[in-house]
């Protein structure tokens, strides 16, 4: 229900939306390496640092000692230093790692003075994989090791073998314990950092064994950032990867004709074992999809990150972060329903903030019950070093600190919740109050309003209560990352356990509400089985929309008036349930799924997926590449279109991806799926006439099909693939071994793979060394398939050509991403590349203009 503005009139819809947009996006881009802001007469000018309502209420909080505020206010105001982690499950994780080792740190630390080394390892990070770069601009404009390091991370960072992530914000994933065959859920994951840490841990021993059976679900509710998060799992090559659009709150369970939240976990007595925990537990429609491990990095207002977005000192306002609180906790009992018994659950926040860290913390383990343990993780990471989590903190709100809920005015009841108190030991009274009276108090309220030089109302009569409440759960296992510890920005960061499914009393007390009847007034209920509704409503997420909830938080003034409506809410994940395909089979989706999906305006935009069942044309490609057996592509090729006869990518996806896929079918396809898998193949673009089979392989598949390829394989003198690489297409007559000539005119026209004979691997038995590029046989010219910047990369590693001259104008400006430099095509199988592989690579150009050696 809308919110009222001071008047007593309610909120249109228009005016709610005019709020909505007019909010800052603190997860926008911000200015990172500029510390300087333009005035308005165009002057530059330093960024405000200083924030008397930040540092009057963190004084308060108590976060800090005192005689350390000096310190940690110091180190707010100094920007950030940039910090990297070399991709570890990269082909050249190691190189360059000896790289950095050899060729800059030693170097730099005794070229550039300072008092602190230029580049170290962060101490804590495993296997001496992220670094910590200090150093300002004008050492860069002295030094030239500096400035090559700089170019060679800008490379590196392009072609996705090292990643810009903030220190702190490769903590979370460190403490989910992610192992190969976990199923992991990221339920707010764009732009993607954690998540691609998250693929690296599940890919950690695929070269040395078995790839991998686990599987990561990132999801973001925000379409446009799903695009950043799409590019960032791209990066990672794996089939083990599903990108959803969903509220995390609302995130589907996946279960046969009910939501998951609304059911106690059945735990088949066998399934667990001595530890109590989960094991190899089938996905299943009576269980819905369950996770081992679940991160929620949940939207904050990020004052932790105030050292890189340094416009947050100017904007900085409690608004953000006790608007949030609710939100915070739906999305984490989210995660908790969908978290296997025994798995872990790691809530995060960039933000200092207690309202929006320890009070939501509380608020679940509350909701729970004995089913969540929160972990002390102390002996995990010994050398991060982090502050325990406050047992005591206060609320405040219109320029008053309120210790305890007992003296919430009722006008405000709406916006600060008891959940927002370390002890919810008092009926919310937001429930017991009648809504008309409301309206009317809230107008005479607003007319006595008298308000402060800081917008603040001053005549307020809630005293200051020195009674702090003190939380009885053990919040102090929690952990706070403060920035002056380490130079870091701040961070907070929860870890849970699932040690027991929902009792049955939490649910009994659940299925009051479904007595209540789903259309009735919550006003006529009883304020203990209100709460109990509201509850299991928050346990479900809102039925409102995300963003208007959040309106009613911030600024409503007045109690959200809650219908908790369990068959609507149930009705949004069953309207599919009568699907006829329930047996394990991938199938194409019947024609009832496809009119479904038009009529399905949530999923508008975002094409069906499909399982590519065209046996004719899979038959193609086994034949044309000499596909083994030990490579099965039935049941792993996803397309997302349901004509075969234009489509344009082919993706494939790991046994784990391909079982949620058909489970998802089976119980009426609920999730949103932005992305899936790995692009393996992709058609030839018009050229199918002079080739055998309609479709290339893509360059990301390649690693993954190269060990199963018994066709169209070629093995090039370190001499020959230099060549290719550095002039991208030659004539056949270029290359200087004639047995490579002679193989070259046996290929048949297409699609090919050259592979590097260095006369150091073993090339039949590990592939995992191997160094492959896809290219183009034609007429009598061989081409490049991949993108320049990769042929630099490898010329550069391999050869240690080029580094500077030859490379430079190939590299691309900027490395990182942005939503402009990612087609939109990409995230819905969009077709508009026509021409363009994905990764920007031009067609082939068969011979005509191929340059001479
Ligand atoms: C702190 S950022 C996540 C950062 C990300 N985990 C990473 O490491 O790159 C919070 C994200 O939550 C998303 N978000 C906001 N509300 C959400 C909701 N209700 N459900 C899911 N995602 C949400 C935002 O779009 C934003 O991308």
């Amino acid at each position: 229900m809308g919110g009222r503005n001071r008047g007593g009139q309610k909120r249109g819809r228009t005016q709610r939306r005019h709020f909505r947009d007019g909010r800052d996006n603190v997860w926008k881009k911000q200015r990172s390496d500029s510390e300087e802001t333009p005035s308005k007469e165009g002057v530059w000018e330093p960024f405000v640092t200083e924030s008397p309502a930040f540092e009057l209420y963190y004084k308060k909080q108590r976060i800090v000692p005192e005689q350390e505020w000096d310190d940690f206010l110091a180190t707010l105001r100094r920007p950030l230093p940039a910090v990297f982690r070399v991709n570890s499950s990269g082909k050249f994780a190691m190189d360059i790692k000896t790289q950095i080792q050899e060729e800059f740190v030693g170097a730099l630390n005794s070229e550039v003075d300072g008092e602190e080394d230029v580049v170290k390892p962060l101490p804590w990070y495993p296997g001496k994989l992220a670094w910590h770069l200090n150093f300002s601009r004008m050492q860069l404009r002295k030094s030239r090791t500096l400035a090559s390091l700089h170019e060679f991370l800008k490379r590196e960072n392009e072609i996705g073998n090292i990643t810009r992530q903030e220190a702190v914000s490769m903590v979370p994933p460190l403490f989910l314990d992610v192992q190969p065959d976990h199923f992991v859920l990221d339920m707010c994951a764009a732009p993607g950092s954690k998540t691609f840490q998250l693929l690296e841990m599940i890919h950690m021993n695929d070269k040395h064994g078995p790839p991998s059976t686990g599987l990561v679900v990132a999801n973001d509710v925000d379409v446009q950032r799903c695009h950043l998060l799409i590019h960032q799992t791209k990066r990672m090559c794996s089939p083990n990867v599903i990108v959803t659009n969903h509220e995390a709150q609302h995130f589907p369970g996946l279960k046969k004709g009910k939501d998951a939240t609304l059911q106690p976990d059945s735990v088949p007595e066998n399934a667990l074992n001595s530890n109590g925990d989960f094991e190899n537990v089938e996905v299943n429609e009576e269980r819905g999809l369950l996770f081992d491990r679940i991160l929620c990095d949940v939207p904050c207002s990020g004052d932790g990150t105030i050292r890189k977005a340094p416009d947050i000192w100017k904007k900085w306002n409690l608004g953000h972060a006790n608007g949030l609180h609710r939100l915070q906790i739906q999305i984490a009992m989210r995660g908790v329903a969908l978290l296997r018994v025994g798995g872990r659950l790691v809530y995060s926040t960039c933000s200092l903030n207690p309202v929006e860290n320890e009070a939501v913390v509380g608020e679940v383990m509350r909701r729970c019950g004995g089913c969540l343990e929160l972990l002390d993780v102390s002996s995990e990471l010994p050398e991060l070093k982090r502050r325990p989590g406050l047992k005591t903190w206060k609320v405040r709100d219109k320029g008053v600190w309120i210790s305890s809920f007992k003296n919430v005015n009722k006008h405000r009841a709406g916006s600060i919740l008891s959940s927002m108190f370390p002890n919810r030991n008092v009926e919310d009274q937001s429930v017991s109050v009648d809504e008309e009276q409301l309206s009317v108090q809230e107008e005479i309220f607003s007319e006595s309003l008298e308000l402060n030089e800081d917008n603040e109302p001053q005549n307020l009569e809630i005293a200051e209560n020195e009674d702090d409440e003190i939380s009885s759960f053990p919040l102090d296992r929690c952990l706070r990352i403060l920035p002056h510890d380490q130079d870091t920005g701040g961070f907070f960061i929860a870890v849970f356990k699932k040690v027991s499914p929902f009792k049955a009393d939490q649910f009994s007390r659940q299925h009051a509400k479904r007595q209540i009847g789903p259309k009735e007034d919550l006003r006529e209920v009883p304020v203990n089985i209100r709460r109990d509704t509201e509850e299991c409503e928050d346990l479900v997420g809102s039925h409102l929309d995300g963003n208007e909830s959040n309106i009613n938080q911030e600024h409503s003034g007045t109690p959200i008036k809650k219908e908790c409506d369990v068959e609507s809410i149930t009705d949004q994940y069953t309207v599919c349930n009568n699907s006829k395909q329930t047996d394990s089979a991938p199938k194409m989706q019947s024609k009832s799924n496809q009119a479904r999906h038009q009529q399905q305006g949530n999923w508008k935009g975002v094409d069906p997926v499909f399982f590519l069942n065209d046996q004719s044309l899979i038959d193609s490609i086994v034949s044309f590449y000499g596909i083994k057996d030990t490579f099965t592509l039935r049941g792993h090729l996803i397309t997302r279109s349901e004509d075969t006869s234009r489509l344009k990518r082919i993706y494939y996806v790991s046994e784990s991806a391909a079982k949620v896929l058909q489970l998802n079918f089976r119980t009426g396809e609920q999730m949103k799926i932005t992305s899936v898998g790995l692009k393996i193949f992709e058609r030839q673009g018009g050229k199918e006439n002079i080739c055998q089979c309609a479709f290339r392989i893509a360059s990301e598949g390649l690693p993954l099909l190269l060990p199963h390829m018994t066709r169209q394989l070629i093995r090039a003198s370190k001499e020959d693939f230099k060549l290719l690489l550095s002039v991208k297409a030659a004539p056949f007559t270029a290359f200087k071994d004639a047995g490579f000539v002679t193989s070259l005119h046996a290929l048949v026209p297409g699609c090919c793979v050259v592979i590097l004979d260095d006369g150091q691997n073993d090339i039949q038995s590990d592939y995992s060394s191997v160094t492959a590029i896809g290219c183009w046989r034609g007429r009598s010219n061989l081409s490049l398939l991949i993108p320049k910047e990769e042929a630099a990369q490898l010329l550069s590693r391999l050869f240690g050509a080029g580094r500077e001259d030859e490379l430079l104008p190939l590299m691309v400006e900027d490395a990182s991403p942005t939503l402009g430099s990612i087609a939109k095509n990409e995230v819905e199988g969009g077709e508009a590349l026509e021409g363009l592989s994905e990764n920007g690579c031009q067609e082939p150009n068969f011979d005509k203009s191929a340059p001479t050696a």
